[in-house]
């Protein structure tokens, strides 16, 4: 999906945010840092948190580590992390080097058998391998599957709206059922689950499909009970009207949401979909935060004031960057 038009105008991260703590922080203002993670440590304990990566955030080797990095901590402090990757980019950069053709309808990618069969070779062959082995880095926790184990994502084909029409996009679905026991079994034994999202078909289980990974991410989340869904990716948020950098909205909630999205532009109606489907399905927040940003998911989780867009349930009007207050505790699944 990266490849829209709409990326065009994505705005530049800051680059404020680069500073070294040894010499950027007074020690006392190290301990005013871990003081204010303090209440969310508590809050967030054993707390069963699904993370979408992003495949636009895997091209920068420091972005990923940080990343890894922020996953092992959250695991450390006692939460539950899952993380659900994407990996369009990676997936069209091996479909041009095996000259395959390849594009995208309605934010959805046409998935010929042929491209399926890349589809699934690069997301758990390659991608998933690839955050698995970084991971582990930390400490022999991380453990990759594919939707395909142990029935974990089942599929029905989808087709795409494009100007309003219906259009057959091939091998891909929208999940239809999750089975997360393998996953909540992995989290019982504290290992951090890897999930890629190709999905088996229903009405044809020698078929797979290829989900959206957003969607994906909100189906496990929702079948997890899971506490909060934080989708990264290259952008701060959700503008209300993209591209003005005035709208960024920093809380809303799901009823003013469902009456945003069909104004939305592609990039990120699968995103704001996803966070509207796992929070009315019973996840207590979803969240859209910039993974251009270094650490960006331990500042959501462990700040007061959070980053990005956070969806809450119920009639929430959105509030915007300058009044947004201290974001909400939600409650725990
Ligand atoms: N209302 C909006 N708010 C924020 N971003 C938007 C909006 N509408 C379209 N976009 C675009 O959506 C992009 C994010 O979607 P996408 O590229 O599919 O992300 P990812 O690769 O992380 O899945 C942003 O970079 C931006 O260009
Ligand atoms: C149906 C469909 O479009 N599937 C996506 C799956 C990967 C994905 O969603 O990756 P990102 O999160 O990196 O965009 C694709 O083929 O690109």
């Amino acid at each position: 999906m990266s490849q829209q038009p709409e990326n065009d105008v994505a705005t530049e991260p800051n680059e404020d945010f680069y500073f070294d703590t040894e010499k950027d922080l007074f020690p006392y203002q190290k301990a005013e840092v871990l003081i204010q993670a303090l209440p969310w440590l508590e809050k967030f304990s054993g707390a069963v948190v699904v993370i979408k990566f992003g495949g636009n955030a895997m091209i920068d080797p420091e972005l990923e580590a940080a990343f890894a990095e922020d996953v092992a901590f959250l695991r450390q402090v006692g939460m539950r992390p899952v993380v659900v990757h994407g990996g369009g980019p990676q997936i069209s950069q091996m479909l041009d080097r095996l000259d395959i053709d390849s594009e995208f309808r309605g934010g959805l990618r046409v998935t010929t058998p042929e491209a399926m069969d890349v589809v699934r070779m690069v997301l758990t062959g390659q991608v998933q391998r690839h955050l698995v082995t970084l991971m582990n880095h930390r400490g022999p926790l991380a453990v990759g599957l594919s939707g395909e184990d142990a029935g974990l994502f089942r599929g029905r084909r989808r087709t795409a709206i494009v100007d309003g029409e219906e259009v057959d996009v091939g091998q891909v679905g929208d999940v239809s059922a999750v089975d997360p026991t393998t996953v909540a079994q992995l989290l019982e034994a504290r290992r951090i689950p890897v999930v890629s999202t190709v999905a088996v078909d229903e009405d044809d289980p020698s078929q797979i499909l290829n989900v959206n990974a957003d969607t994906a991410a909100a189906a496990l989340a929702t079948a997890l009970g899971a506490t909060k869904l934080v989708v990264l990716t290259d952008v701060e948020g959700l503008y209300a009207a993209w591209p003005d950098r005035g709208s960024l909205v920093r809380r809303i909630g799901t009823d003013q949401l469902a009456e945003l999205l069909p104004g939305l532009a592609s990039g990120m109606v699968p995103k704001m979909e996803a966070c509207l489907r796992a929070v009315t399905g019973g996840v207590g927040q979803a969240h859209v935060i910039d993974g251009r940003q270094p650490h960006a998911l331990l500042v959501e989780v462990f700040t007061d004031s959070g980053i990005g867009t956070m969806v809450v349930p119920g009639d929430r009007p959105a509030e915007y960057e300058e009044k947004a207050g201290e974001k909400e505790k939600g409650t725990t699944a």
